[in-house]
């Protein structure tokens, strides 16, 4: 199942920017390994904006819901889902 994601990161301005890299640094190591694993299709920075919009493909809504609480940003990001089918115009027919 695909599922558009837009997460947009808001850290509070009086943590510690020691805290906020390390913060950064866990959400981007396993933002990788769910790239690589290919559960995280898409990673895209929005121009201008502390906000990105990405692809996931997962089996479950349950599956979308326990890793989007496992981010480390979790607690500091907006998140909006919207899932995501087949466009009857697309040529790519290997996308479910
Ligand atoms: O900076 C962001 O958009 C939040 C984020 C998601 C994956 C990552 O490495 O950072």
């Amino acid at each position: 199942m695909l599922f558009h994601v837009k997460m947009t990161v808001n850290l509070p301005l009086d943590m510690h920017p020691e805290r906020a890299d390390s913060l950064k640094a866990e959400e981007k190591a396993l933002a990788q390994r769910l790239q690589q694993e290919g559960k995280w299709r898409h990673l895209w920075r929005i121009a201008g904006h502390y906000a990105n919009y990405s692809v996931f493909d997962v089996d479950s809504v349950q599956d979308l819901h326990d890793l989007l609480m496992q981010l480390p940003l979790f607690p500091y990001m907006a998140i909006e889902v919207n899932a995501l089918c087949r466009h009857p115009s697309s040529i790519h027919a290997d996308d479910r």
